[in-house]
């Protein structure tokens, strides 16, 4: 059998809330084995998209594709776990639940925590816990790995460990992960992939190096302005008589303006803080009834 190309395809995807959209006309497509970071502002839709991902909430609008039999792990933001359980209990009721249980890989991720797996779900600390929800989540041996800010509560050397283990595990089976996270400089290391949401709406989607090519940051004098006007800014920002822009340049880029490219938190700044341009979606992340992909 032919691995399937993609592990998620989201079409016109919305939810409605009863205070209104939480997202809205959200379209990408997440090719299988790539490491997904999904990045926006508070309340931009982050975990409504993933808890739609993970079966977990209906949408309103739209619709969501993925590949016949997928496994999907989600590890939500509250990781919601039994308090009364024991850590081995709560391992031997996923291991009930899931026919694909692969004990060896749960208890790899509890080996370097410092607590028993005798210890109550209730008494651990929230980073112990996160640990206990990734346990369980990879032990199903997901294809799709769904996280809500998977890192927030980890301290600085758990919070490397476990995304090296979890790489570790997604290169080994070639698992799809997608990741919320506002910490830009933890998504630059381990992902591959950006999607990027923004007032419910999706701003960029595609493999990082890619959306970073497509993107320059120019650095010039105020009276180098003028130039800006025919090409795709972002975001501009003055600071006395220097101007520094983002953009998406449409040809060369001429003195006096000193071009170079963006890092990861320079692209997701800009587009955070520019909100005007318009979406861009590398081939990759485009689906079929899209009819504009920006640029
Ligand atoms: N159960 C709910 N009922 C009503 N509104 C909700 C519910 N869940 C989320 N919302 C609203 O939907 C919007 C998107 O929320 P969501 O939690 O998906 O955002 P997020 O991007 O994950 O935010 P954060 O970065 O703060 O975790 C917000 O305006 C939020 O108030």
């Amino acid at each position: 059998m032919t691995e399937p190309r993609t592990a998620l395809t989201v079409t016109r995807l919305g939810k409605r809330y009863r205070r209104g959209w939480a997202l809205r006309d959200c379209s990408f497509a997440l090719p299988a084995g790539r490491i997904c970071a999904l990045v926006g502002p508070n309340g931009a839709g982050k975990s409504t998209l993933l808890a739609m991902a993970a079966n977990l909430l209906t949408p309103s609008a739209g619709t969501l594709e993925r590949p016949d039999g997928q496994r999907v792990a989600f590890v939500a933001q509250d990781r919601p776990l039994y308090p009364g359980f024991t850590v081995a209990e709560s391992l031997r009721l996923g291991r009930e639940l899931n026919p694909s249980w692969d004990q060896a890989a749960a208890e790899q991720v509890l080996a370097a925590g410092d607590f028993p797996t005798s210890a109550r779900i209730g008494s651990l600390s929230g980073g112990q816990r996160t640990r206990v929800a990734l346990a369980l989540a990879l032990g199903k041996r997901p294809d799709l790995l769904l996280l809500d800010e998977p890192m927030a509560e980890l301290d600085p050397l758990a919070r490397r460990e476990l995304m090296g283990h979890l790489l570790g595990q997604a290169a080994e089976y070639g698992t799809t992960v997608l990741m919320s996270s506002h910490v830009i400089a933890e998504l630059s290391e381990a992902c591959d992939f950006l999607v990027l949401v923004a007032d419910g709406a999706v701003r960029l989607a595609g493999d990082i190096e890619e959306l970073l090519a497509a993107h320059q940051v120019l650095v010039g004098p105020g009276e180098a302005a003028e130039w800006l006007a025919g090409q795709v800014v972002v975001e501009r920002r003055e600071a006395g008589r220097q101007l520094t822009s983002l953009v998406r340049a449409a040809g060369p880029v001429p003195p006096p303006w000193q071009a170079g490219p963006p890092s990861l938190e320079e692209l997701v700044l800009g587009h955070l803080r520019g909100q005007g341009a318009p979406a861009l979606l590398t081939d990759e992340a485009r689906v079929n009834e899209m009819v504009e992909v920006g640029g």
